[in-house]
C-alpha cells in the first residue's frame, strides 16, 4: 500500500478515479519513432523524402514508417493541443500517454498540454523496445532497473518532479531479448511494490503476449492490473484470442483508425479494418470479457493527426462508438470499455 492507494496519478498530480471519464488507454502526444524507420520500397524514395503534402497522404497512410518526417510527432504540439480541445468537446476525459524512455518522452510538454486543455494525462514509466536501450541500460541489474522505474512513479522522471502514473508501454520485440526480459522482471517487481497499472507492447507474433504474461507472472506481476496492447496486429485466430484472454490481462485494441494493406514490420499480418476490430470486440463481449477490454488509437506518427488528413484522437468517440452500438455492444458495455475498465486498471491498489 502506498500513499497513491485508491488514486490515479496524472502529470498534474493524483486525482480521484471518478474524475477520469472516457479514457483512451494508449496514445502518444509527443514522441519520435525514428527507432523504427523502415526504408521505402525501391521506386518510392522520392515520395518518401518529400515534405508531407496532400497528394502523398494515401502513400503515407500505407507506408507511415518510411518517411523520416512522419516519425516526428514531437514537432506537432500545437496540432495535438487543438486535437485535445476537440477530444474534450467530444466527451473525452483522459489520455494515457504511453511514451517511455527511448522514444523521446517529454513530461513537461505533457504537463503543459494537460494545463492548457483540461484533459487528464497520465505519463508512462520504464523502457521501450531493446533497439532503443542504451548500453548503460542493457548492463543494468534488475534491481537497478526496478529502482529507476519506482522512482519515475514516486519522485518524477527525466530530471523533473513530474510523476508517471503507469509503467509502460514496456517494449518487447520478437523474439524477446535479454535486456527486455530484465525490464519485464523489473516492471513486475516495481508493480508489486507500488500496486500500479502496467501496459505492455508485445512483439509481433501471436505467441508473444502469452510468453510475456508468463514472464511477468514468474516475476510476481499482477496480471489483473496489466494491459496487453496491440492485439489487433498480434492475435488473429479467435481460439488463440480466447486462450490468451483466459490469462486475465486487459485486452487492448488500440490501432483504431489505422488501416493499411501491407504492414511493413510483419508482412504475414493482414492489418484489420476498423469494422473487423469492432467485430473482435463484439466477439470478446459475447464470450464474457466485457470487463477486460480497453481501446485507443495509438497515435504515434504525424499522418494519424487530423492536420494531415488522419483520424485524430476523437475518432473512437465520434465514429467507433456508434458502430459498436450498431454491432450489438450495448451502451453499458461501451461505458465499461471507455470508463469503468480504464478506471479500475489505472487506480493504484
Ligand atoms: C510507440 C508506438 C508503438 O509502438 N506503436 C505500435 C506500432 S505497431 O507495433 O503496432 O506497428
Amino acid at each position: 500500500m502506498s500513499a497513491l492507494s485508491g488514486k490515479v496519478q496524472t502529470v498534474l498530480g493524483p486525482i480521484e478515479p471518478d474524475q477520469l471519464g472516457r479514457t483512451m488507454t494508449h496514445e502518444h502526444l509527443t514522441m519520435t519513432f525514428e527507432c523504427c524507420y523502415f526504408p521505402p520500397a525501391p521506386g518510392d524514395e522520392t515520395v518518401a523524402q518529400a515534405p508531407i503534402q496532400m497528394k502523398n497522404l494515401f502513400w503515407l497512410k500505407q507506408n507511415p514508417y518510411s518517411s523520416h518526417e512522419n516519425l516526428l510527432l514531437l514537432q506537432e504540439t500545437s496540432a495535438v493541443r487543438e486535437e485535445l480541445h476537440e477530444y474534450r468537446k467530444e466527451g473525452g476525459g483522459t489520455i494515457v500517454e504511453n511514451t517511455t524512455q527511448g522514444i523521446a518522452r517529454d513530461l513537461p510538454c505533457l504537463k503543459q498540454l494537460a494545463k492548457d486543455t483540461g484533459v487528464h494525462i497520465i505519463g508512462g514509466a520504464g523502457y521501450y523496445v531493446d533497439a532503443t536501450h542504451s548500453e548503460a541500460t542493457r548492463k543494468m541489474t534488475v534491481e537497478k532497473l526496478t529502482d529507476i522505474i519506482i522512482s519515475e512513479v514516486l519522485h518524477g522522471a527525466d530530471g523533473t518532479e513530474i510523476r508517471c502514473g503507469v509503467i509502460g508501454e514496456i517494449g518487447c520485440s520478437w523474439p524477446i531479448t535479454d535486456s527486455e526480459k530484465k525490464v519485464l522482471q523489473a516492471t513486475a517487481h516495481a508493480q508489486t511494490e507500488l500496486g500500479c497499472p502496467v501496459i505492455i507492447h508485445p512483439g509481433r507474433n501471436p505467441g508473444a503476449p502469452a510468453e510475456i504474461v508468463r514472464l511477468l507472472q514468474e516475476a510476481g506481476g499482477d496480471i489483473s492490473k496489466t494491459v496487453m496492447s496491440h492485439l489487433d496486429r498480434t492475435i488473429f485466430d479467435n481460439g488463440d484470442l480466447l486462450e490468451f484472454a483466459k490469462m486475465g490481462s486487459y485486452l487492448e485494441y488500440d490501432l483504431f483508425g489505422s488501416e493499411m494493406l501491407n504492414y511493413a514490420y510483419n508482412l504475414e499480418v493482414d492489418m484489420p479494418s476498423d469494422s473487423q476490430r469492432v467485430k473482435a470486440l463484439a466477439f470478446l463481449v459475447q464470450e464474457g470479457y466485457e470487463d477486460n477490454i480497453v481501446i485507443a488509437h495509438d497515435i504515434h506518427t504525424k499522418n494519424r493527426l487530423t492536420k494531415y488528413g488522419g483520424h485524430g484522437y476523437s475518432h473512437i468517440l465520434k465514429n467507433i462508438v456508434p458502430k459498436m452500438l450498431i454491432r450489438g455492444i450495448n451502451q453499458t458495455q461501451v461505458d465499461k470499455i471507455l470508463i469503468d475498465n480504464p478506471k479500475r486498471w489505472l487506480t493504484f491498489k
